[in-house]
């Protein structure tokens, strides 16, 4: 997501698309959101509940959570998805590059309009109401905090946007940083914190305003890996207290399996599958989420305990199944050989020629193509011992107690 923009709370303009009005670094004085009751506590409960308290002008529950159907059409790109979530989920956006994913995050936020479709949070309809007044709090992966504002005036400027006074937004400011773990930074330009830091203030500015939906852009991938260890557990933490619904992209598998309730994976602007990361995990429906999970993925039709291949041949599994089906087993269920191995079962053997070979973690990943192909991982011993190198014939083969097939 490139420097997209939703409310006055959460920075400059942006690049491009409708602006947001009342955005960018500017004296707090935008319009009150127009839902910042805090009778269910807000985004994470209001550190200072009986401050800052606007009244409510909604008539509907505030226990509905989200229901959309973003409809975005392009010249080159059509975003077509339905997006529900109850209060207290967090929901990932998964999907490769150009999938749509920040197209959907912006039209949550207000910024791209929608072409089609609707946008109800908690009963109300949003479709229409600028961003500035949606109750969205947006964090984005490089933070875009006030490089002129302290820690705590960066925190205070979402409170003051919605109508707090001067006290009061600083009051609740310094709340939400004591909770963040960063009270002695208060008085500290985002210039002279650490990522992680910078991340927490940007996390506590977007709680701050009480929104009932937060909106997560790739908010680790600016983090090093150390750090980014540390700011996911603490993510993970205050996205489990957070009352209402969270809506989180990312490329990271991990991150969404650890922060997410729930997956949405996103591909050429459709929902291609959805579920929770376990689920995912041990069912993916298409070679990108296959990739993703590390795991070999083909789809075939069975009868009984023979799978035969849409594209290659068959393979033999322990499901007893019927119809179109997906088989999938990890690199590490295969097992390679230079020579055709004698007193092995014929049952899923292939031959096959080495198309690549990367490292990844301790073990050597082999790519291969022939009667079958499929990623393979072999410790760095074997794969010498193997004499492997792109071009090389091998046998692979997989026991059937390996291989998980599931309906198509
Ligand atoms: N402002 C824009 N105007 C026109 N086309 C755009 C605009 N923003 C994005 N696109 C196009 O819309 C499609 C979806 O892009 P989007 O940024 O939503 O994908 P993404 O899943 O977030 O990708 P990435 O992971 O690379 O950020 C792409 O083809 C992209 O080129």
């Amino acid at each position: 997501m490139t420097n997209p923009h939703p409310t006055a709370a959460d920075g400059p303009q942006p690049p491009h698309e409708p602006p947001a009005a009342a955005d960018g670094a500017q004296p707090p004085q935008g319009p009150p959101a127009p839902d910042t009751d805090s009778r269910t506590g807000g985004a994470g409960g209001n550190p200072n509940p009986a401050e800052g308290r606007v009244p409510t002008t909604h008539p509907h529950p505030r226990t509905d959570g989200l229901h959309a159907h973003l409809v975005v059409t392009r010249p080159t790109f059509h975003l077509d998805i339905t997006l529900t979530a109850a209060p207290g989920e967090v929901v990932a956006l998964l999907g490769p590059n150009g999938a749509g994913k920040t197209t959907a995050l912006r039209a949550l936020a207000g910024l791209t309009p929608l072409t089609a479709g609707h946008l109800r949070l908690d009963g109300t309809e949003l479709d229409r109401t600028p961003p500035e007044s949606r109750p969205v709090g947006v964090v984005f992966q490089d933070y875009l905090l006030f490089p002129h504002l302290t820690a705590l005036d960066n925190v205070a400027f979402g409170p003051r946007c919605h109508g707090a006074t001067r006290a009061e937004a600083r009051t609740q400011a310094a709340a939400w940083l004591d909770r963040m773990g960063l009270a002695e930074h208060a008085g500290v330009k985002p210039r002279c914190l650490s990522g992680g830091q910078a991340q927490r203030v940007a996390l506590a500015r977007a709680l701050a305003t009480r929104p009932r939906l937060l909106l997560l852009d790739e908010p680790l991938a600016a983090l090093d890996a150390r750090t980014r260890l540390d700011v996911r557990s603490q993510l993970r933490r205050h996205l489990a207290e957070f009352e209402a619904v969270a809506v989180l992209v990312t490329h990271d598998p991990l991150d969404a399996m650890v922060l997410a309730d729930r997956l949405i994976v996103i591909e050429h602007g459709k929902v291609v599958q959805e579920g929770t990361p376990a689920d995912i995990a041990r069912r993916p429906r298409t070679d990108y989420i296959a990739h993703l999970v590390g795991l070999n993925l083909y789809r075939g039709r069975a009868e009984g305990h023979m799978v035969k291949l849409d594209t290659g041949p068959a393979i033999t599994t322990t499901e007893d199944l019927a119809g179109d089906v997906f088989v999938a087993f990890p690199p590490s269920a295969v097992t390679l050989f230079r020579d055709r191995p004698t007193g092995a079962s014929a049952r899923n053997l292939w031959r096959c020629e080495v198309a690549g070979l990367e490292t990844h973690g301790d073990q050597i990943r082999a790519d291969l193509t022939g009667e079958l192909a499929l990623a393979a991982d072999l410790t760095t011993v074997a794969a010498a011992e193997l004499d492997l190198h792109p071009g090389a014939p091998v046998w692979a083969t997989v026991k059937a107690t390996q291989t998980h097939a599931y309906p198509a």
